[in-house]
């Protein structure tokens, strides 16, 4: 459905955008996510035919809609947006803001499809209210029917939750996925929160600096990330130190470890082992000590952070019902199902 080969986007002569690639089949839900600055928005701009590719080309269908010096027009590409400030029509009521996006439909399809998308996005009843009289999840709502009404090929979705309260943020994520999902469309959504981008995703990708650093599933990323940016960037981790001593072992301060797939590394090669805190246990048998040094309290468990004897530092969430005090030496365990072993320098034996 949506295509991007090797793009490039350039403000007066600085490439924001670089060697750019991404793929969305139809039906699915993407999300870009990386920091501020690193040209989500620009990307977003460039599918939506606002800003013209240098380099590379766009496909939407399979039908080429830019390339150098050559771009379909935005009101011709069957793109729909949805923007971070709602940007609905102050002086329009709801019913009006939807029947925008609809042109010249003609009057019954119109009522019909409006009715349906009210339906659709829990606001039947809203239809005569003016944008000042609904709450910030409503009128984000208002801004997705109205973005869906001429059922737009792909959707864009620009930080649509950012200007919500946390708690709204992830419910109305979950919600626009089913609405998204029940009418079968295509999106894209950028977002530097990967709460956020976790909740809407089926391909997820962590952009830095104009790069797509990996495009996969929040489950690949989470799990098997291609470097350590993408990997502490979708969720907290540490990396420590690691020795290869074997075909797929490896030798760390938390003992040996059967990595169970060959690192095809010489032996002594350095890496770093990639741990996030639910992947270490506490175990009063473990022969591997680590001291606490800190905790935070996150409801359902606390998050520690420990101190081994040779000074490396890791953490580890456990559930609350288990309190140990700081400065209490503990045993601790890894549970690990498939390790994750990045190269001690970039372009290493190990990459
Ligand atoms: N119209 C413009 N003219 C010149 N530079 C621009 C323009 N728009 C964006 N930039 C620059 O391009 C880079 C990428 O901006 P972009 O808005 O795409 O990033 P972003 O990842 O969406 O950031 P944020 O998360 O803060 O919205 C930034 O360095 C920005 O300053």
């Amino acid at each position: 459905m949506l295509e991007l080969q090797k793009i490039a986007i350039a403000y007066q002569q600085q490439q924001v955008v670089k060697a750019f690639d991404l793929e969305l089949e139809a039906g699915e839900i993407g999300c870009l996510l990386g920091p501020s600055g690193c040209g989500k928005t620009s990307v977003l701009r460039a599918i939506a035919g606002f800003e013209p590719v240098k380099e590379g080309a766009i496909l939407l269908h399979e039908r080429m809609v830019s390339k150098p010096n050559k771009s379909l027009a935005p009101e011709k590409r069957r793109v729909g947006m949805v923007f971070q400030d709602f940007a609905l029509f102050p002086h329009l009521t709801v019913e009006q803001n939807i029947a925008f996006g609809l042109g010249k439909w003609p009057g019954t399809e119109r009522k019909q499809r409006i009715t349906e998308l009210l339906e659709l996005v829990e606001l039947t009843g809203y239809a005569d209210r003016y944008s000042h009289a609904l709450s910030g999840g409503q009128q984000q709502r208002v801004a997705l029917a109205r973005a869906m009404a001429p059922r737009p090929d792909i959707l864009l979705l620009d930080e649509p939750f950012s200007s919500l309260d946390s708690e709204l943020r992830e419910s109305l994520a979950s919600q626009v996925r089913a609405i998204l999902k029940h009418e079968k469309i295509t999106a894209l959504m950028v977002t530097h929160d990967r709460a956020e981008a976790f909740a809407m995703a089926d391909k997820l990708g962590v952009m830095s600096q104009g790069r797509m650093l990996q495009w996969g599933t929040p489950d690949q990323l989470y799990h098997l990330p291609d470097n350590k940016v993408v990997a502490d960037f979708i969720g907290k981790c540490t990396f420590l130190s690691a020795r290869v001593t074997g075909e797929r072992t490896v030798e760390s301060a938390l003992g040996t470890l059967d990595c169970g797939y060959p690192l095809q590394a010489e032996i002594d090669t350095l890496a770093e082992l990639m741990i996030r805190p639910h992947q270490l246990r506490f175990n009063g048998q473990s022969g591997v000590k680590a001291q606490i040094c800190d905790r935070v309290f996150r409801g359902a468990d606390f998050l520690y952070q420990l101190q081994l004897e040779n000074g490396e530092q890791l953490f580890c969430a456990a559930p609350v019902e288990i309190n140990y005090p700081q400065g209490q030496w503990v045993g601790i365990e890894l549970c690990l199902t498939r390790p994750v072993l990045f190269p001690v320098q970039q372009n290493g034996e190990l990459a």
